[in-house]
């Protein structure tokens, strides 16, 4: 039987991951004698691997990523997976946001002589992992090494990073940050000729789409190592608290993973119900009464569905999606967000003219949706508008991987329920309680002691939080400063500056063709596989990471 090119799958699994991340995609393969091929633009899965850039990734063992920048700008300079060169080659995707980044920075230069060539924080990560296995000044290093290199990381990097890595020849690394913030699982299956096959991914939804079992998260703190005859795992963190953030089951992840052993669209449809609890008493204090649930396409439809049996109230499609529209919240400016609600929803008179409608939403975060979505709903003749939200009122940053980084841009920030209700032209707007949204989630695994919900009640998990750092984040990342970037990442696509496809060989690696890059900066991408020969098999084992 004739084993697939990692490369082909890890592109087919990216597609699976696109809805966390639609400004890059990248994809870098490891064929024989350790030699790395890559693929990494600005777009999506789709556009950025087509059949002749999937066909140049040669080799079994591979690692995909799609980006939605939290740090730096759209650059494609900033497209993941990362490379360096030395020690050994090492290829690396990361999902998350560093906090300590200005210290990393110095550190990487002043003592560590490593030049940083990009704003993204995972080029950070990516180096200080090779200082660390640097440090072995080993010709050879085994997976001792390797735990090590991972732990002393796990030491000196603040933050959120699930990740995944590749050493030429070697194998397939994955770890996950102390305090599993971040979501990484892994899978198994047999392979074509009897080895096992390893995928490594964000979400289950990649297993399950490329014939993979027995998923299994990555505990916090945890590194896995998967070479061509061994996997060897370690808890290599000092342990912390477990607190993966909440905001996956909200919004971020797709409803049919699993994710730290919780149904994704269980903990939604929970979610609906025991928002319908907070509706039925806040409807009773304004003395109002609704005739008919709309849900807010796409996320909240599973919410809203729920919450309308709960309340025994008709659920109607009201607002049609158009599927060639992507997400807005994860796009990177304002305009772009705001003209995209509009492309992307479409309400239909009937469901709302003469009504008392409640629209649902999975969360209010910009209060770009709602604002527009309130008024569609009144353009076709609603009689009244309440909004209700499955999350409870977001008023502080996300310094974790979601790009919140400014308080100010957060419609929830610095107003009461009833302020915010003006502003986006509702007549009411209804929040779930943060005790309920997190019973909506723990009760699928008691086991988890406490979720990061930093954006409801502003405590961080991780050291490094503090004031000083939270309005440096702010300044260095509002909407104006970020187009600013961005806007400077498109001037250098237009003037055709390091494009970065082609064969990685040596330090000619990120010199490619540059032709093929897009100019489109919004979009995003990651993920990751492997397939190298076993001993007894030439082309057994397969590794792959599907990253953010
Ligand atoms: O208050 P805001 O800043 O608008 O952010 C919140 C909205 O953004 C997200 O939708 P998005 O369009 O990204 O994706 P979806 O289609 O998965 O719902 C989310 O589901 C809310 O609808
Ligand atoms: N969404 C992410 O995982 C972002 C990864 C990384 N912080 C970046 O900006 O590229
Ligand atoms: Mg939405």
């Amino acid at each position: 039987t004739q084993t697939t090119l990692a490369g082909t799958e890890i592109a087919e699994g990216l597609s699976l991951l696109q809805h966390r991340g639609q400004d890059a995609a990248g994809i870098v393969t490891c064929g024989s004698g350790g030699r790395f091929y890559q693929v990494k633009a600005n777009g999506m899965v789709r556009d950025v691997f087509d059949a002749p850039a999937v066909a140049g990734l040669k080799g079994w063992m591979g690692v995909g990523h799609v980006r939605y920048p939290t740090a730096g700008s759209s650059a494609h300079a900033e497209a993941q997976p990362f490379y360096v060169n030395s020690p050994y080659g090492i290829v690396f995707a990361h999902n998350g946001n560093i906090v300590n980044t200005p210290s990393l920075r110095q550190f990487l230069d002043v003592d560590a002589h490593r030049h940083i060539n990009t704003d993204s924080d995972s080029e950070l990560l990516l180096n200080i992992l090779a200082n660390n296995l640097q440090k072995t000044g080993k010709f050879r290093i085994n997976e001792e090494d390797i735990f090590t290199a991972i732990g002393d990381l796990t030491r000196s990097c603040i933050g959120a990073y699930a990740c995944v890595a590749m050493i030429a020849g070697f194998g397939l690394i994955v770890f996950r940050d102390p305090n599993g913030i971040r979501p990484a699982g892994i899978a198994t299956r047999k392979g074509a000729r009897g080895g096992t096959d390893y995928l490594v991914a964000s979400e289950s939804v990649v297993a399950q789409g490329l014939g993979f079992t027995e998923w299994e998260d990555v505990k916090a703190g945890e590194a896995i190592i998967i070479t061509r005859s061994n996997i060897s795992r370690r808890q290599v963190a000092t342990p912390q608290a477990f607190a993966p953030d909440i905001f996956e089951h909200v919004y971020f992840a797709r409803p049919d993973s699993t994710i730290d052993g919780i149904s994704v669209y269980r903990s939604r449809m929970k979610m609906g119900d025991l928002l319908a609890e907070t509706v039925k008493k806040e409807l009773a204090k304004a003395n109002l009464e609704i005739d008919v649930v709309i849900p807010v396409p796409d996320t909240s439809r599973t919410a809203a569905l729920n919450c309308a049996q709960a309340l025994n109230i008709p659920y109607r499609e009201g607002f049609v999606k158009n599927r060639y529209v992507g997400r807005t919240f994860i796009m990177p400016g304002q305009t772009q967000r705001r003209k995209n609600v509009r492309r992307k929803l479409n309400a239909m008179p009937e469901e709302f003219a003469g009504k008392t409608v409640m629209l649902v939403d999975d969360s209010i975060v910009r209060g770009t949706t709602s604002k527009e979505i309130v008024q569609m709903a009144k353009d076709v003749g609603a009689k009244r508008v309440i909004f209700a939200s499955c999350a409870p009122p977001i008023r502080y940053s996300n310094v974790y991987g979601i790009d919140m980084p400014s308080p100010h841009e957060l419609i929830a920030h610095g107003r009461t329920t009833e302020e915010i209700a003006e502003h986006i032209g509702a007549d009411l707007v209804i929040y779930q309680t943060l005790e309920d949204l997190v019973e909506s989630c723990r009760q699928f695994n008691p086991s988890i002691k406490q979720f990061d919900c930093s954006v409801f009640t502003g405590e961080y998990v991780t050291g490094g939080v503090d004031e000083r750092y939270l309005e440096h984040i702010q300044r260095l990342r509002n909407d104006n400063a970020k187009a600013k970037k961005n806007a400077q990442a498109v001037e250098a696509i237009e003037a055709n500056e390091g494009g970065c496809n082609g064969p990685m060989n040596g330090s000619d690696a990120l010199i490619g063709r540059s032709d093929s890059i897009m100019g489109l900066s919004n979009h995003s991408p990651k993920i990751g596989a492997t397939n190298m020969p076993t001993p007894n098999d030439t082309i057994g084992l397969h590794n792959s990471w599907y990253g953010q």
